[in-house]
């Protein structure tokens, strides 16, 4: 495979490798005229003095040694033409091939493991080439010419020769496996260590933040330690196959030196032409050596070659192969009897069927996990549904051109990722050749206009990290900006703001409405208060369709929806969102407060304290005494639970509304499991503390809790 990608090259580029051959032949033909100069130096000018024969000896050399010179130079340059456009093919045909992929292509093959196909694959095999196609060439050339010089000497002497040269690639019979084996574990190693640096730079944040320099340190220096013994080990047999080889020359060159001597001793070979057949030897020694020496760049080019194909052979899931040109979609985009599963035999959706007008606002709602962010991974074609169909007004949209598909669509995600680039570039990325005016405007309509006229350098601010010196809600603006601007008729918003604070997800939220005057909105989220104004709400449980309607005719079904909003509601933000309250009447939502009298839920309600955490904590660690009952106002916590195997399971996601740690107001008994935030979580805390004293007033309250608690109890000990 290797050889025919370098022959596939030297075939598209014949001038290139003309001028590298030229090179060659002239760098071999200086050799060897140097060489078989000297029989005839001391046979026919020194030893008959004469001056005519010298001169034109010189003379030859002199003209041959220009022209190795010229042609050296051109196929040095052919050298670096052809590498470099070695390096910029496999670059582009990589690039392109990941553009095509979705999540199992980025699942299969982690970060690291692909920048270092980038960065060390791709030039290790551009090298080897090279070496194979300079150093290998010439090395060849040489020993064929050599050897052929050689034969119509001495050829007793060169058969000799030939047959002792087999002894010079017995070190790569041997080491082969070796050194392949080496070479993957290198490159194995070099991923898992670039992909440690990629995660330590975009976590930088969470490790200052949590101090765990020192683990990343360990971890860094865990990569580092296993790369330096492997490296070793790789360094050195690679070295052996280049040296063994250098003992079998050195055998030879006794053998013939003292063979070719007792010719001479018997007068059957002129001092000229031993001292000739001798250092032409050398040089066959020194190409045969040449030859040799390839052996390593041959094993590790094959292995890098082997990397990068294990890639490029990875078919994407989502083939773009519809031609049909998309019309601009007018009535509806749908999903007719769709299932899908990430996980072969789990399916995330099942028999979906699903319209949504190309008018208006329709959000997707339901709790986490139900495959809204997937329905709308399948609206953009992200992925292609397992069974049934995606319509774009009755048209499949794995029929239809993808790119006129995206050319309809605009799309912001929760954590949207600006580019490293003057704000003007990152909303001008949305349609490469919007003007100035296009720029301001898609800015004015996702409100950041003046914000940005309000930056020193305005439209010509840098990003940096991503966006870190732009806030949350700038960020989103810019994102959103960066959608409209290539005039959607649909937008996609997937929970584009619930990670931002309250105010400025109420003030994003008002921009959102106002777009939805002159575009499609189809807006997945979980926060009711923002679904409520969208005009259809289509409500997911566990991948399929639980109910559709507007906010007041979902409100009159006392469904899945009434049973969200009812959650999500009862909370007193104060302004900036600095703290928050509980209504006493939502504490009756809770089993375990069910039923107390309205003075003690009073109470209650005033004894919770508000507390903020960032995504990436552990509120609750599994193991801990528990001291403290959770409600979560706004945020998205994951329940995970370390098993005795020491596999980490989760076991459930909660978010706005939703409560833990309940046994912990009654008993001092460790955490079952360990809570950590996925995203800022705003949550109120009940202390047992605070709440002890109000047990001792009301002591119905003991009992109700008790027998409430140990239904939950047993409820968590079976999961
Ligand atoms: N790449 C993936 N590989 C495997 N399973 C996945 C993947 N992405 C999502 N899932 C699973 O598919 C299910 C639906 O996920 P999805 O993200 O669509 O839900 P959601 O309703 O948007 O949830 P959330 O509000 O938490 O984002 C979940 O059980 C999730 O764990």
């Amino acid at each position: 495979m290797l050889f025919k990608t370098i022959s596939t090259y030297i075939r598209s580029s014949p001038l290139l490798f003309a001028m590298i051959s030229l090179g060659a032949l002239f760098e071999l033909l200086f050799h060897y005229l140097s060489a078989l100069s000297f029989k005839y130096l001391i046979d026919k000018a020194l030893i008959p003095k004469d001056a005519t024969v010298l001169a034109i000896i010189v003379g030859s050399l002199i003209m041959i040694g220009l022209l190795n010179v010229i042609t050296g130079i051109m196929g040095d340059y052919a050298k670096a033409k052809l590498g470099s456009q070695l390096l910029f093919d496999y670059r582009m045909k990589l690039f392109r091939h990941m553009q095509m992929q979705s999540h199992r292509f980025y699942e299969r093959f982690r970060i690291g493991d692909i920048l270092a196909r980038f960065t060390d694959d791709i030039p290790n095999i551009q090298a080897s080439s090279l070496q194979m196609l300079s150093g290998g060439l010439i090395s060849v050339l040489s020993v064929m010419v050599g050897l052929a010089i050689l034969f119509s000497m001495e050829w007793k002497l060169t058969l000799l020769a030939i047959g002792g040269s087999v002894l010079l690639f017995l070190p790569y019979r041997m080491l082969k496996t070796r050194s392949l084996m080496l070479n993957e574990a290198y490159y194995a190693q070099l991923g898992n260590f670039t992909g440690a640096i990629d995660e330590n730079i975009k976590a930088y944040k969470v490790i200052r933040g949590f101090d765990l320099r020192k683990t990343m340190l360990t971890r860094i220096e865990g990569n580092l330690s296993a790369m330096l013994s492997i490296g070793v080990k790789r360094s050195f047999v690679n070295a052996n196959l280049n040296r063994l080889p250098m003992l079998a020359i050195s055998v030879l060159t006794a053998i013939i030196l003292g063979y070719g001597s007792y010719l001479t001793f018997n007068g059957r070979l002129s001092i000229g032409s031993f001292i000739a057949y001798n250092s032409i030897f050398i040089t066959v020694g020194q190409s045969m050596f040449g030859v040799s020496a390839l052996l390593p760049y041959i094993l590790s080019a094959r292995t890098s070659f082997l990397r990068l194909q294990k890639v490029l052979d990875w078919q994407p899931e989502v083939a773009e192969r519809g031609s049909r040109v998309l019309a601009p979609v007018k009535r509806e985009i749908a999903l007719r009897d769709v299932s899908f599963a990430y996980v072969p035999g789990e399916p995330v959706l099942r028999d979906l069927d699903l319209s949504i007008s190309a008018t208006g606002y329709t959000s997707i709602v339901g709790a986490s996990g139900s495959g809204k962010s997937t329905v709308l991974q399948l609206l953009l074609r992200f992925e292609d549904p397992s069974v049934g169909e995606v319509l774009y007004d009755d048209e499949d949209i794995r029929e239809t051109d993808y790119a006129s598909l995206l050319r309809q669509v605009g799309i912001v995600f929760q954590d949207s990722i600006l580019f490293n680039a003057s704000i003007r570039d990152n909303i001008r990325i949305g349609r490469p050749e919007a003007e100035e005016r296009d720029i301001e405007e898609a800015a004015r309509a996702a409100g950041i206009h003046d914000t940005i006229l309000g930056f020193t350098d305005g439209y010509e601010t840098q990003i940096h990290n991503h966006g870190d010196n732009l806030s949350g809600g700038q960020k989103q603006r810019i994102a959103l900006a960066r959608a409209l601007i290539r005039m959607p008729r649909i937008l996609f918003l997937d929970e584009a703001t619930s990670a931002l604070d309250p105010d400025t997800e109420r003030s994003v939220n008002e921009t959102i409405l106002s777009l939805s005057r002159t575009r499609a909105i189809v807006s997945v989220t979980h926060r009711l208060a923002y679904a409520a104004m969208s005009e259809r709400i289509i409500v997911l449980e566990q991948g399929r369709v639980a109910e559709t309607g507007s906010h007041e005719e979902l409100m009159g079904c006392n469904g899945p929806y009434r049973r969200m909003w009812d959650k999500q509601q009862g909370f007193s933000l104060s302004k900036g969102g600095g703290s928050v309250q509980v209504d006493s009447n939502r504490l009756e939502q809770f089993t375990f407060f069910r039923g107390f009298e309205p003075a003690a839920l009073q109470e209650i309600s005033r004894l919770f304290v508000t507390e903020k955490f960032e995504a990436g904590v552990h509120v609750v660690e599994q193991g801990d005494e528990g001291d403290k009952f959770y409600i979560i106002v706004r945020g998205k916590v994951e329940v995970v639970r370390i098993l005795d195997t020491g596999e980490c399971k989760k076991l459930a996601v909660l978010e706005d509304g939703d409560h833990f740690g309940e046994i912990a107001l009654m008993h001092d008994v460790p955490r079952t499991a360990s809570i950590v935030t996925q995203l800022p979580c705003l949550c109120l805390s009940l202390s047992r503390d605070n709440f002890n004293p109000l047990m001792t007033q009301y002591p119905s309250i003991r009992e109700a809790l008790e027998t409430s608690l140990q239904t939950r109890k047993q409820r968590s000990n079976a999961q």
